[in-house]
């Protein structure tokens, strides 16, 4: 018998100014060139329609370019740094997909979802946090993927403004906390289980008030720096 592929790895990729090629532009194409260009991609779109129904629906996709034309191996020399999401019929993605391999590049094939390279898995933004909650079922269920994941960012809600507030504290204490053992035993307790009832209780600017009165309890030799050099923690 053979093994189950194993699970996937769910990563955070940097798109930002990258090419990245869709090919077929239907409701899935777009859906995925919109979530690519929020990202910030450079996301260059191919498909032969031009009918003004379909340029009405590409109205609010922020396309880079546009390939008035059938896929062809041609632009994925172009047009690609290293990620293809394929949402053209069945028998164009599976060619594309080939060729796009071929060139060492990544695909997505919304028609098959086990020849896919990566796949977008469902996404939550978490308040106003750079923060995204990812779910991804590998394709058993894209519609319960979405479902879910947004019941599970309403669970976590009420931590949406903490998230940045322990990354303010967090750098905060790498400046100030001189001992590294002391430093990670402080930014260790902003997601401590008492801290994160305290948010629930309390809201985030009590509790980021109280956090930075430790911090000033705990400041260390670090910022006792002489401010025109470090002579202090670097003796010659
Ligand atoms: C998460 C999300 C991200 C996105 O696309 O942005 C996404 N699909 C979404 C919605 C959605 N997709 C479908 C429905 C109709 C209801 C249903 O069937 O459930 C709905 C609901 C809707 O439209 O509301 C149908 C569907 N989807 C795929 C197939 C093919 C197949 O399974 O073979 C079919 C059957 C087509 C057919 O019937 O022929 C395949 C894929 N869809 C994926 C992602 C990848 C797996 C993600 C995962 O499971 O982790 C994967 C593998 C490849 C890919 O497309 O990347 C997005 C949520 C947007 C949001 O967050 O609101
Ligand atoms: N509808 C869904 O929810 C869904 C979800 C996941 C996957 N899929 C699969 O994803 C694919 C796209 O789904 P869709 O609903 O957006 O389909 P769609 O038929 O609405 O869109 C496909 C697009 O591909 C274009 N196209 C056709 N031939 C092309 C070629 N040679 N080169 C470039 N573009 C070409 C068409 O003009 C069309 O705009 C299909 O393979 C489908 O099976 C569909």
């Amino acid at each position: 018998m053979p093994q189950p592929a194993p699970p996937r790895l769910t990563i955070a990729l940097n798109v930002a100014g990258r090419p990245v090629l869709v090919v077929g532009l239907g409701p899935v194409g777009r859906r995925k060139a919109a979530s690519l260009a929020e990202a910030g991609a450079l996301v260059s779109g191919i498909d032969p329609r031009d009918d003004p129904a379909f340029v009405a629906e590409l109205a609010g996709i922020p396309l880079a370019r546009r390939w008035i034309e059938p896929y062809r191996a041609e632009r994925l020399d172009a047009e690609a740094w290293a990620l293809v999401a394929l949402c053209a019929p069945e028998e164009v993605n599976r060619i594309a997909a080939a060729e796009a391999q071929n060139r060492g590049l990544w695909v997505a094939t919304a028609s098959e979802p086990e020849r896919s390279d990566w796949i977008l898995p469902a996404r939550q933004r978490l308040g106003n946090s750079r923060a995204t909650l990812a779910l991804s079922t590998e394709g058993a269920g894209p519609a319960l993927a979405a479902a879910l994941v947004r019941r599970a960012a309403e669970a976590i809600q009420p931590w949406n403004d903490w998230i940045a507030a322990a990354g303010r504290l967090r750098a905060e204490a790498r400046a100030t906390i001189a001992d590294p053992a002391q430093r990670r035993a402080w930014v260790a307790s902003l997601a401590s289980e008492p801290r994160l009832e305290q948010v629930r209780n309390q809201g985030v600017s009590v509790v980021e008030a109280q956090a930075r009165e430790e911090l000033r309890r705990l400041r260390g030799p670090l910022l006792n720096r002489d401010p025109l050099g470090e002579s202090a923690s670097f003796p010659p």
